[in-house]
């Protein structure tokens, strides 16, 4: 007869382990007395009770030591949003996320907790205090939303509350804390080559960022009040800050914080869109040629010039969320955190 290890409740896989997000949540759940499996295709730290498991998601077998007796995953790994590459995000973000699935079902995982994206329900027009009832947008703006929308149906339809696989999905917007490799290097970068001097629009638009630790929390929160009886079972849920800020606010406080100059001059949000629009279909025109790739493409574009912030209830009633980590505070870590990113640093 063959006996199976019951899996400790406070083991846990987190594939994506080594990424920004994916490393807090670590560092976290080391912390609460978790032993942790991390599964990526890149490592990049070593830290006491993590053991490293080096692979791509969408191979099963290389998958499968790094949850194998493991009770809970979390599974944040994605290509960077950046990235336009249409054949990787399909294969990583929805072929892998099967591939994911599978494994848990096979392996007896009892519970899947999805880092999603509130930008599954964005298209490029004002949303203020969505709520998780929003339809997912039929006009994902890049390859990247397209295939978060396609991976949280994948992960949500698995539920199965008999016996089977739990899944939850987190929807955070607007990440930021230290180690972050995109939003205030993009920043940073973006001011440096002395483009950072304009507001696009009339400067009043309202988002979300939410600091990496409020992230954390509400992922380790889910995966805690999952259980077949819990609400939480297949759905979805936004976690942000809960503190909704004027976006040009929240990028000069991070440009100020590191001795750059805020952007001063107002330019019509149509124009920049539609020039962003132009210079894109440039880009796709003449890629077999060259390849270049504009700061300003129409996704960034109607970021910093819409409305998008969302409501996070649901998540305190449901899971008892609160953020831990005030928006103040927040940056002022972020930019402590970076001081090769200063104005001068070398
Ligand atoms: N940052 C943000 O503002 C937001 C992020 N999210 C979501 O949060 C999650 C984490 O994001 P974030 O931490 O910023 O991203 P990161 O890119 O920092 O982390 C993702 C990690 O997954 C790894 N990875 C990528 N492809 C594979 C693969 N095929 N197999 C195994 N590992 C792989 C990456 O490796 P490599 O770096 O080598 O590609 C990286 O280590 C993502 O799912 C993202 O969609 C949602 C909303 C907002
Ligand atoms: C979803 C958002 C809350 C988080 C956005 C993350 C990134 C998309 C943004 C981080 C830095 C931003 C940025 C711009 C657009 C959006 C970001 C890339 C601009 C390109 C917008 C136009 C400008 O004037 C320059 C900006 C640089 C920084």
């Amino acid at each position: 007869m063959t006996t199976r290890v019951r899996p400790s409740s406070k083991r846990c896989a987190v594939i994506g382990g080594s990424g920004f997000l994916g490393r807090h949540l670590v560092e976290k759940l080391l912390e609460r007395g978790y032993s942790v499996a991390v599964f990526d295709i890149r490592q990049s730290y070593e830290l006491p009770g993590v053991t490293f498991y080096q692979g791509d998601l969408c191979d099963k077998e290389a998958l499968r030591p790094a949850l194998k007796d493991v009770p809970l995953v979390f599974h944040c790994a994605s290509p960077a949003p950046a990235s336009d590459d249409r054949a990787l995000f399909q294969r990583v973000n929805v072929q892998g996320t099967c591939t994911v699935i599978q494994a848990c079902t096979e392996l007896g995982v009892q519970k899947l907790v999805l880092t999603s994206s509130a930008s599954v329900v964005y298209e490029g027009a004002d949303i203020k205090n969505g709520t998780e009832d929003i339809p997912y947008t039929a006009k994902p703006m890049d390859y990247y939303t397209e295939t978060k929308i396609e991976q949280e149906k994948l992960v949500l339809q698995a539920c199965d509350k008999e016996g089977g696989l739990l899944t939850v999905a987190i929807r955070p917007h607007g990440i930021f804390g230290p180690r972050d490799p995109q939003l205030v290097p993009i920043l940073v970068d973006t001011a440096r080559r002395g483009k950072m001097k304009f507001i696009i629009g009339d400067g009043t638009n309202l988002v979300d960022f939410t600091f990496v630790e409020n992230v954390v929390h509400g992922h380790i929160l889910a995966a805690e009040h999952l259980r077949p009886e819990s609400p939480l079972c297949g759905k979805p849920y936004h976690i942000t800050n809960d503190e909704p800020i004027r976006f040009w606010d929240f990028m000069s406080k991070v440009l100020v914080g590191l001795g750059y100059a805020a952007p001063r001059y107002h330019l019509p949000y149509m124009l920049v869109y539609g020039l962003a629009m132009l210079l894109w279909l440039l880009a796709m025109l003449l890629r077999p040629l060259v390849a270049f790739k504009p700061t300003f493409t129409p996704m960034r574009v109607a970021l910093a010039g819409t409305h998008h912030y969302y409501s996070c209830e649901a998540a305190k009633r449901d899971m008892g969320y609160k953020p831990l980590v005030s928006l103040t505070e927040g940056i002022s870590r972020t930019v402590e955190s970076y001081p090769h990113l200063r104005h001068g640093a070398p």
